[in-house]
Formats: structure tokens, C-alpha cells, sequence
């Protein structure tokens, strides 16, 4: 179903980083010029989605407008992931609607101004490549056919100063720890200059160095106004910068407010913890993030 989900809409995935064949537009040129520039970024409506038989996304409404940072929090299997894949056109969506820039999912093609990381992934597919390399990759959907032009360097050369690795640009991925690994995934997805940035879990198995600096980089561009939708699972060194968490429970969006503070501070795998922003008249919202 992906596959042919892929063949419609005319794009490869891993990073967002193709688009239509033949098709070359300059960075920052809207697809559609009847867009709304004011239009979110992300806008899901009623979103579901099966996986295995198995309803995943049961009714997911998701607004990420410009220049905001959003959290997607949840526990394990609450489809988090799935509802980021169905952004980036990786899971159908059996229901609902899903607009990029304002653009219909189906029409969007623009994926030049979208930036990926998916989970867990790697950069290392047995094909000897270099750091520069691959983070290059995620220039191709802003090049021209041809060789890299300057600006197309100088991208790459932002991107990888910016997550700390430009003195590893010529080191084969192959050797670099799990933390520098992530560094050059993200970079490859800054390198496209992305409008938008949707990264998921980007701090999972990383060490705490290579995390000050993601959050340091992932600072610089929220400065520049890059609009960010990261999956976490707790908001750990990132917090100070998310403006909105929503979080999912069994496909669900049992919460989308202020971030829950005790995230990534006391909440521990098992505890059902309890949101300290509800109203003292509320009922309590358990977002059971870990559980
Ligand atoms: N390809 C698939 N086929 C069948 N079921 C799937 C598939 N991918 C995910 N699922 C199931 O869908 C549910 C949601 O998975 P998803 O990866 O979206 O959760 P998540 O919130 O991102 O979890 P995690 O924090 O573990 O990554 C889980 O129960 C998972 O087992």
C-alpha cells in the first residue's frame, strides 16, 4: 500500500528530500501560487490510518502553524511515528484530511521545503560514502540538474558546521558513533533549507554531548523561523524550545496545550504522570507518556 501510495504521488522518501522527476524549482518559489502564505504548515484533520489490520490513527487532528515548534509525545505503539509517515506520504491515511502549506496531500508536491529524519534510521547502507557526501543528498531536491553549484556547497558546508561535523566531512559515516550518525541525518535534511522540519525522535540513542549540540542547532533554526514538528518521547534538552506538545494515546490526541512539564524531568517508564497545566476544576489529564 505504500508502495503504491509512493507511485501516485510521484516521490521517493527516506529524507523528503525527491520530488516529481524532471521537475526543478529554485528554493523558496511556492508550488502553487494560489497557496495562502499564511497557510499552516501541517494540517490534519480526522486522520486514520490501519497498519497490520489494525486501526493506528483513529481521528488524529494536528495543526502545526509557521514558525511554531510542536511536540508529538506519547507513549509506545500510540502512533506517533505513523502519524508523522503519513505526513511525509509513507502511510495512507484511509480517512481525514491532510493539507501541506495549504496544499491538499495529494496536489502537494513541493517537497523541497519539507526536511525529514525519520526514526532509527542510517546513513551507512553499505555504500562507502562520506560524511559531506550524504548530507549533499540533501541538497538534490533544491539542484539543478548538474553539478552542485555554489550555493548548493555552501549549504552543505552550513549544514554540517551547523550540527558540529564539518571537520568530519571527509571521514567515511561508517566510522562515526550513533550520536555523530544522527548529526549528519539531520544535516542532510537542513541542507535542503528546509520551510519545515519533521524529525522523529532525533535525540534516541544519542549521548548527551551530541544532544546539546542538536539542541543547539535545532535552536539556530526555529531563530530563523523553520517550523518544527519533532517526535519525542520526552522532551529532555529541547523543552525550552517547544512552544506546543500534543500528545497521542492509542491513536488518539488526548492532549494539545503547553507542553507537560514534568516530561523528561520526573516522569519515569511506568508512570501515568499528570498533567500540571489542567484547570484546578478539571479532571485530571493522564497522559500516561510512558506507559
Ligand atoms: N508496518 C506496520 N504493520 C503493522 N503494525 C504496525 C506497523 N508499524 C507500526 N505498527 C503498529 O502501530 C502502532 C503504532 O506504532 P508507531 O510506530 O506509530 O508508534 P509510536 O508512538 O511511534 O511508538 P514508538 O515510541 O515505539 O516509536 C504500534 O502498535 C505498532 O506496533
Amino acid at each position: 500500500m505504500e508502495a503504491e501510495e509512493a507511485r501516485e504521488s510521484g516521490e521517493t522518501r527516506e529524507s523528503g528530500e525527491t520530488r516529481e522527476s524532471g521537475e526543478t524549482r529554485e528554493p523558496g518559489v511556492a508550488a502553487d501560487p494560489a497557496e495562502n502564505p499564511a497557510a499552516d504548515p501541517i494540517s490534519l484533520r480526522g486522520a486514520t490510518a490501519t497498519l497490520g489490520g489494525r486501526p493506528v490513527l483513529r481521528g488524529i487532528d494536528l495543526t502545526v502553524r509557521r514558525g511554531e515548534v510542536v511536540a508529538l509525545l506519547g507513549a509506545n505503539g500510540s502512533g506517533k511515528s505513523t502519524a508523522v509517515r503519513s505526513i511525509v506520504g509513507q502511510v495512507p491515511l484511509s480517512g481525514g484530511e491532510l493539507t501541506l502549506f495549504g496544499t491538499p496531500r495529494r496536489r502537494f508536491r513541493d517537497w523541497a521545503r519539507i526536511g525529514y529524519v525519520p526514526q532509527r534510521t542510517t546513513a551507512a547502507s553499505g555504500v562507502p560514502a562520506t560524511v559531506r557526501e550524504v548530507v549533499s543528498a540533501g541538497r538534490l531536491a533544491r539542484r539543478r540538474f548538474g553539478p552542485p553549484r555554489k550555493a548548493d556547497r555552501a549549504a552543505v558546508q552550513r549544514a554540517l558546521e551547523l550540527v558540529g561535523m564539518a571537520d568530519r566531512a571527509r571521514d567515511p559515516v561508517s566510522a562515526l558513533s550513533g550520536g555523530q550518525h544522527q548529526r549528519v541525518l539531520i544535516a542532510r535534511a537542513l541542507a535542503g533549507e528546509p520551510e519545515l522540519l519533521i524529525m522523529d525522535e532525533p535525540m534516541a540513542g544519542v549521548d548527551l554531548a551530541s544532544q546539546e549540540i542538536l539542541a543547539g542547532t535545532l535552536r539556530e533554526q526555529v531563530a530563523e523561523g523553520t517550523t518544527v514538528l519533532l517526535v519525542l518521547h520526552e522532551l529532555g534538552p529541547l523543552e525550552p524550545l517547544i512552544d506546543r506538545a500534543v500528545v497521542l494515546r492509542d491513536g488518539c490526541v488526548v492532549h494539545d496545550g503547553p507542553p507537560p512539564k514534568a516530561v523528561g524531568q520526573h516522569a519515569l517508564p511506568g508512570h501515568d504522570h499528570v498533567h500540571p497545566h489542567a484547570a484546578p476544576d478539571a479532571e485530571p489529564i493522564r497522559t500516561g507518556l510512558l506507559t
